[in-house]
């Protein structure tokens, strides 16, 4: 049996774990809230920070608090108690005895963009009250709770200022900081208000939906519907009910009157994903809306205008696809007005390790698992894979590796890379590759060879050092792993 101060050390252990785990600030907040409501054994608490973008926090949701009782502890920059017995403020016990309470304990709460935060604890009628050991745990346990929430703002403006120096962004849900992302975010900006259709390429898995929203959010029609469609999903011949909507009777099933995605997405986007699996009887139905701006609903004949601008994405070659007749060319040269290419993973360098660490931070939060890093072998591995499914096997392997990773470090085989490397390397599957393979045996053989001297490096391998640089970014290639 565990004695009675034991448990009590582990919970505060556990407590303490907790909150360090917690990187967000905002994140934080209500974690402070529940433990101390736990810890001190509270009815209702709330944790407010004040400052220029106020936060509130309470549990239950709404708790009448004693104003009074907050204005004292602010002033007197200490905790208070008040129980309902030994009150003696005409005030306080006037809240105490109208909420029904028998004991109120409150604290300023310092962060370091306000000092008007208070963290406010109360037992409900019939309870103990808060003693006076209580007061000393909820002292002890604010200054503690302040000093976390100075870490985790310091390491967030840490994560900022890192960001900044190595140009990190992260816009609308994309993350990048390669020149290529770079470019493809700057051609999206200037796409984005334009009226007309716009084409994403590229491969499985590179962010072709994410774009899209991101064109829809960027353009005039950004408080308008998005309605995204994948066209390589629907069966057939649910398409253009699906697309256009019906009127009731029109087919068995048909029990009411409904809109299509066209309509829905009235005034706003649709993305057409895997545009080129429509079948061609629906590839004249849509060009025939695009060119006339109206649908008609399957077993009704009114035209019923519609205002959408269309995003079209496709992985396979569109080209290809009208050279064999499987997709019209008035289509195609309708929708391709302005086309948008996006790279795959591995040719956006560092972008491959960010994105991981962007994934173990976003699934570490939502499975509970706590702060997780990539050993320096499992970025390594990260930066050698050919990645042929993109983002989405990335953000797949990061969902896997937390579940399988130990003690807080995501090894490569937790990615499912231990032997995979090897094999990437050996066995370049296009053209693209092999040259990537080569350039990266020669250019790692010139690095240690001059100790990753670059001006050395760029001279033996006869290129410029700007362009090396360059290579060496396109190939997440870092001069620290060259050195002796
Ligand atoms: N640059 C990025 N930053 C952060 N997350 C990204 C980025 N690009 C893609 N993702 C994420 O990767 C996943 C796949 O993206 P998305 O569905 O947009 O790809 P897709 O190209 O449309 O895929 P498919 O070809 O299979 O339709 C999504 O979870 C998305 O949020």
């Amino acid at each position: 049996m565990k004695s009675e101060s034991m448990l009590a050390t582990e919970k505060m252990l556990d407590v303490v774990k907790t909150l360090l785990d917690e990187e967000q600030p905002e994140a934080l907040f209500p974690k402070i809230l529940e433990v101390a409501k736990d810890v001190l054994h509270a009815d209702a608490a709330v944790l407010d920070i004040g400052g220029e973008e106020p936060l509130h926090f309470s549990n239950p949701e709404k708790v009448s608090i004693s104003i009074s009782a907050v204005k004292l502890a602010k002033n007197e920059k200490r905790a208070v108690v008040w129980n309902q017995l030994d009150d003696e403020s005409a005030d306080l016990s006037k809240s105490i005895v109208q909420n029904q309470l028998t004991s109120i304990m409150v604290s300023p709460f310092r962060t370091p963009d306000s000092e008007a935060g208070y963290l406010y604890l109360q037992r409900a009628a019939r309870k103990e009250p808060f003693t006076d050991e209580d007061s000393a745990l909820f002292d002890s346990f604010v200054a503690v709770c302040e000093k976390f929430a100075f870490a985790a703002y310091d390491r967030l403006r840490d994560k900022e200022s890192l960001d900044t120096l190595k140009n990190v962004v992260r816009k609308d849900g994309i993350v990048y900081s390669s020149k290529a992302m770079v470019d493809v975010i700057a051609m999206a900006d200037k796409l984005s208000p334009l009226p007309l259709p716009v084409i994403i390429r590229g491969e499985t898995g590179t962010g072709k939906e994410v774009m899209a929203r991101y064109i829809h959010k960027h353009s005039p029609r950004a408080e308008k519907p998005f309605i995204a469609v994948n066209c390589g999903a629907i069966p057939e011949h649910l398409m253009e009910s699906l697309m256009f909507g019906h009127a009731k009777g029109s087919f068995t099933g048909a029990i009411e009157n409904k809109k299509g995605f066209f309509e829905e997405a009235d005034g706003g986007t649709i993305f057409l994903d895997e545009i080129g699996e429509l079948p061609l009887n629906m590839q004249v139905k849509l060009l025939r809306v695009l060119q006339e701006k109206h649908i008609t609903r399957v077993g009704d004949n009114r035209e019923i205008p519609v205002n959408v601008r269309v995003i079209s994405a496709t992985h396979v070659d569109l080209e290809e696809a009208v050279r064999e007749k499987r997709f019209r060319e008035d289509l195609y040269f309708r929708i391709q007005v302005l086309p948008l290419e996006l790279p795959p993973l591995r040719d956006r360098g560092q972008d491959v390790v960010l994105l991981a660490e962007n994934f173990i931070q976003r699934y570490g939060a939502e499975y509970g698992r706590g702060k997780f890093h990539l050993s320096r072998n499992a970025e390594k591995a990260l930066l050698g894979y050919h990645w042929p499914g993109n983002v989405r096997e990335l953000e797949n392997r990061v969902q896997k590796g937390l579940v399988q990773a130990v003690h807080g470090v995501i090894q490569p085989k937790d990615l499912g890379l231990d032997d995979m490397q090897g094999q990437a390397k050996e066995s370049p599957r296009t053209l693209k590759e092999a040259r990537e393979a080569v350039e990266r045996e020669v250019i790692s053989r010139a690095l240690k060879d001059t100790n990753a001297n670059l001006t050395l490096a760029s001279t033996i391998l006869g290129i410029d050092r700007k362009v090396l640089r360059e290579i060496m970014e396109r190939l997440g290639l870092k001069k620290e792993d060259f050195k002796v």
